[in-house]
């Protein structure tokens, strides 16, 4: 028998194949099980525009069988098979596409359901295998043919027996080596788990000898081995099914089969998009929060899928970061692949599908918002926050695309509600968009600064999360009303009649006030008289854009860059204490510095800001006391 060798350009290919095209050596399954799944299409195709063929599906199948003991793995099919010359032809010259061909030759129309097109998968058996054989008869054909390598060597072709058409593609696996655990795949546990995760919807049954241990018939506690042979893919995906067959529950068993998480999905999201881009997803919004999720480990992305044959575990370019809680699925025949299926070209489709997938999940999360609110507010209380670090990343290219999805909680309602709900019943004399910012709803129901407000009869938004007032500094405004802090120096709210003497107070304590302002050096920018304050004596307010929550928040930072907040005392100067501190000024200028001191420490206090000499304040607490 000759020996023919690879065409020059083949050895190198091989080789370069073998060696770096595949990071997982397992995909050499997922390769040759979709060109036995090629093999069977192509007979359904023939089928189709030849009627002396008729296309029973009970008959076509693959197989796997693995024989531990002489290291032999067989994938066979009941395929279309190769002739001597194919054999040549397709196996002999790598890159040379048989299916490619077909599709051509047959003028098949773009997204039939063939996969192969480059020519090099079948090689990829060489990863594993030290020598691969394939046996195979064509369609219409009496002989079958052996081929045969070792590799890079060359390859053999001589005629054999093989009763049926179709093709084995026989591996003798590798021994194993220190690094690698050849070992693996020739047991059934793991050869299952493999096509589970590439080829598990591939239309036709993959089927394994199955070998169990069950009780013994007529014993209690004795077990015996048997061997069943057994389809182990589910063949048609889910995402091809008609929804209006599929019940929630189906989706939440996808959901766990494929281990999104262990949760129950909250809400599942199924498109056939069939227009410009053709593609199929089924999407999820979990429950719970994956518990990497703010961690650096945790990775975003969708399982892509190009003809039911797994590509990626995890394609980040499907979603944004802003929505990198979804899981789920893409499926796509309209992909540009490159070589090893493991990474796709720069893809327009891609970008398309992305696109596409960002405006549905909107949709559905604003759905959700609208019409099951309990829903969308559970979900909002897990992932909100990745939602308002949306608008605030990227200096806000996404905050007109997500404004509509954020909530916060109202001081009127005692509860969430959108910036729709908030403005669209606004009073028309009320200018501003109000919020208070703070630990908690509890401590911020505390806080002098929103008297006013709420006396105004204002509604005030709570802002709790650090994230919250620098997202709402980037958004700037919704609907075109700004957003107002109730600490900031001007409310934007018109005095009450007999309110309007502030000003008169302002300038009759003004030297007192510059004095203060000295007591307290550079620690504030000014005193002035209270327009907010009702019960308490001071609080803060802050001019500028830093609030002081904003400057609490980066205090807290590794990059602190000691960011300030412009801070203004402000004093009620109807407030009793107001009168000891005018005394003290008028009489006992040691006495002022004590009381100023005292109160900006609490003012500082009441903001949950620490005070600066905390033995200083005490000590001045015990002055008083005397
Ligand atoms: N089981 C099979 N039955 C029939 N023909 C086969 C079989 N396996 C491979 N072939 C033929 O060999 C050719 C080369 O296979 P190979 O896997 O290298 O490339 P491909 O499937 O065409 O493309 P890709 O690299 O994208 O997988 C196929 O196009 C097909 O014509």
């Amino acid at each position: 028998m000759v020996k023919k060798e690879f065409k020059a350009e083949s050895k190198r290919l091989l080789d370069m194949m073998i060696n770096s095209i595949y990071t997982h050596k397992e995909i050499f399954l997922r390769e040759l099980i979709s060109n036995s799944s090629d093999a069977i299409d192509k007979i359904y195709y023939k089928d189709l525009t030849d009627d002396s063929l008729t296309f029973n599906k009970e008959n076509y199948y693959i197989k796997v069988t693995a024989d531990k003991e002489n290291r032999v793995l067989k994938v066979s099919d009941t395929g279309i098979g190769m002739t001597k010359e194919e054999l040549e032809n397709n196996l002999g010259t790598i890159a040379e596409s048989g299916s490619l061909a077909f599709k051509k030759e047959n003028e098949m129309k773009d997204g039939y359901d063939i996969i192969g097109q480059f020519g090099v998968g079948f090689y990829s058996a060489f990863m594993v295998a030290e020598v691969v054989t394939v046996i195979s008869k064509a369609l219409g054909s009496d002989q079958a043919y052996k081929w045969e390598s070792q590799g890079a060597d060359g390859y053999t072709i001589e005629e054999c027996e093989k009763d049926s058409v179709g093709t084995d593609v026989i591996l003798k696996i590798k021994e194993n080596t220190e690094d690698e655990n050849y070992d693996e795949y020739l047991e059934q546990y793991k050869l299952k788990s493999i096509i589970k995760k590439y080829s598990d919807f591939i239309r036709y049954p993959i089927k394994m000898d199955i070998t169990e241990s069950r009780l013994k018939e007529g014993t209690e506690d004795e077990y015996e081995e048997f061997t069943e042979e057994k389809v182990v893919n589910s063949m048609v995906p889910i995402w091809r099914k008609n929804k209006m067959e599929l019940k929630t529950e189906d989706y939440e068993n996808f959901y766990a089969e494929k281990r999104y998480g262990f949760d129950k999905p909250l809400k599942h999201i199924h498109i056939s998009a069939d227009g410009l881009v053709r593609y199929n997803a089924i999407l999820f919004i979990p429950e719970n929060m994956p518990f990497d999720y703010y961690t650096k480990e945790y990775e975003k992305g969708l399982e892509l899928y190009s003809n039911g044959v797994l590509i990626m575990n995890k394609c980040q370019d499907l979603l944004p970061d802003y929505f990198s809680f979804v899981k789920g699925m893409v499926d796509s025949e309209d992909l540009s692949l490159n070589i090893s299926r493991e990474m796709l070209q720069h893809d327009r489709q891609l970008k398309l599908i992305a696109k596409n997938i960002k405006n549905k999940i909107k949709k559905e999360l604003e759905n959700m918002m609208k019409n099951e609110r309990e829903s969308y507010e559970k979900f909002y209380q897990t992932f909100g926050r990745q939602l308002k670090y949306g608008v605030y990343d990227k200096f806000g290219s996404n905050k007109d695309f997500l404004k509509d999805l954020l909530m916060f909680y109202s001081s009127k309602e005692k509860k969430m509600v959108s910036l729709e709900e908030y403005v669209s019943r606004m009073p028309e004399k009320q200018k501003y968009i109000y919020y208070a910012s703070g630990e908690s709803v509890e401590k911020i129901e505390k806080l002098p600064q929103i008297e006013v407000v709420s006396e105004k009869g204002y509604e005030i938004l709570y802002f709790t999360d650090d994230i919250d007032e620098f997202a709402i500094k980037i958004l700037m405004n919704y609907k075109e009303k700004e957003f107002k802090s109730v600490s900031s120096g001007d409310l934007g709210i018109e005095p009450e009649e007999n309110e309007n003497k502030a000003d008169d107070k302002e300038n009759e304590n003004k030297v007192l006030f510059e004095k203060m302002k000295n007591i307290l050096s550079n620690k504030v920018k000014d005193v002035r008289v209270s327009k907010r304050l009702k019960k308490h004596p001071v609080c803060l307010a802050n001019d500028g854009e830093i609030s002081i929550e904003m400057e609490k928040i980066l205090k807290s930072m590794p990059t602190d860059q000691n960011i300030q907040a412009d801070k203004i005392l402000e004093i009620n100067v109807n407030h009793e204490v107001f009168k000891s501190l005018k005394t003290a000024y008028e009489q006992d200028e040691d006495k002022l510095s004590l009381y100023t001191n005292l109160l900006y420490n609490q003012a500082l206090l009441i903001e949950g800001l620490p005070v600066e000499d905390p033995v200083e304040f005490s000590n001045n607490i015990c002055k008083i006391m005397k």
